[in-house]
């Protein structure tokens, strides 16, 4: 994460594309506001957008806006994110989403600072440094003919790869440290420390859901801690290794299952969304509620 920090610091202060790429919960978009932070633009404004939130016919026209009647339900002109964030940043989340015709229209930002709203015939300037994120691995979404290789290429100048949780086991203490911290005054708790044997399932686990799972750990152990000492439930590292706890190889549907229950949990057994187990899993919402029906998977257990 040091790397990963001083990278941060070097490409702020320039107006080069950055490339975010992470899983789930890695802390993508906060590093995405502190890139802007620490940019000579941070004065001005940083815009979000969730590529995966909109249906690819209404992201052209958020990043870009629209004109009046340029489609049903068009009935005022629009200005798009990349209007609002200019002389700023925008941070485009979940990149990997964006439909090909969006991609198209996001390389001529990129390439000349300009572009024109859905319907209309006007070419809008804008400056606008671009930050973009991704939990996709693009290079393969680029073999599948599912991402732009031009656009791969015009973002891929500055890549930043932020490590997973499991591959920053030291890391570990000191969030959780610092969540403790964080929810102890939330809850207007006092706690010395985390318990040692905690402190080990912590380090034990492979952590799926990341940064954003162990937050969500000790917030609950907060909760529900009464000593002086922060308790953490086992967190189960016989699941990360099942066979390992078991000595028994098992069947294909026990893993599933497990894998299953396990990225439900992470996400606070929230299926659909882009930070949904579904999202994680690589599966559409409707297939993981199938899949969980089949295999007895429910929230009660
Ligand atoms: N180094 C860190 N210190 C403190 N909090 C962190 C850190 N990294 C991540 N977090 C917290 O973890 C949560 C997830 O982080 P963030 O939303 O930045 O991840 P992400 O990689 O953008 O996730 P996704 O790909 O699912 O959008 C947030 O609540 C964030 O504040």
């Amino acid at each position: 994460m040091r790397t990963v920090m001083e990278q941060v610091r070097m490409v702020a202060r320039t107006d080069t594309p950055v490339l975010l790429l992470g899983e789930t919960g890695t802390g993508k978009e906060l590093l995405a506001r502190a890139i802007h932070e620490f940019s000579d633009r941070s004065a001005a404004i940083l815009v979000k957008v969730n590529c995966a939130a909109l249906p690819a016919e209404l992201i052209e026209s958020e990043l870009f806006g629209h004109e009046k009647g340029a489609f049903t339900g068009a009935t005022q002109q629009r200005k798009g994110r990349f209007e609002l964030a200019d002389g700023g940043s925008l941070f485009l989340d979940e990149l990997g989403e964006l439909s090909l015709s969006a991609q198209a229209k996001l390389l001529r930002v990129l390439q000349e600072q300009e572009f024109e709203r859905v319907g209309g015939s006007e070419t809008i300037r804008v400056d606008v440094r671009v930050i973009a994120a991704t939990n996709r691995n693009l290079a393969e979404e680029v073999s599948l003919g599912r991402f732009r290789s031009d656009l791969y290429y015009r973002l891929n100048v500055f890549p930043i790869e932020v490590p997973a949780l499991r591959q920053r086991v030291a890391d570990i203490p000191l969030l959780a440290r610092f969540f403790l911290d964080k929810y102890a005054k939330k809850f207007g708790k006092r706690f010395d420390d985390i318990d040692p044997a905690g402190l080990d399932y912590l380090r034990q686990y492979l952590w799926p859901g990341n940064v954003r799972e162990l937050q969500n750990v000790i917030e609950r152990a907060v909760i529900l801690s009464q000593g002086s000492l922060l308790d953490i439930a086992p967190l189960q590292p016989a699941r990360a290794h099942p066979e390992a706890a078991t000595g028994k190889l098992r069947t294909l549907e026990a893993v599933e299952r497990e894998h299953i229950t396990r990225t439900l949990e992470a996400t606070n057994w929230q299926i659909s969304g882009v930070k949904g187990a579904a999202a994680i899993l690589g599966m559409n919402p409707n297939t993981l509620r199938s899949r969980m029906l089949k295999l007895g998977i429910s929230r009660t257990g």
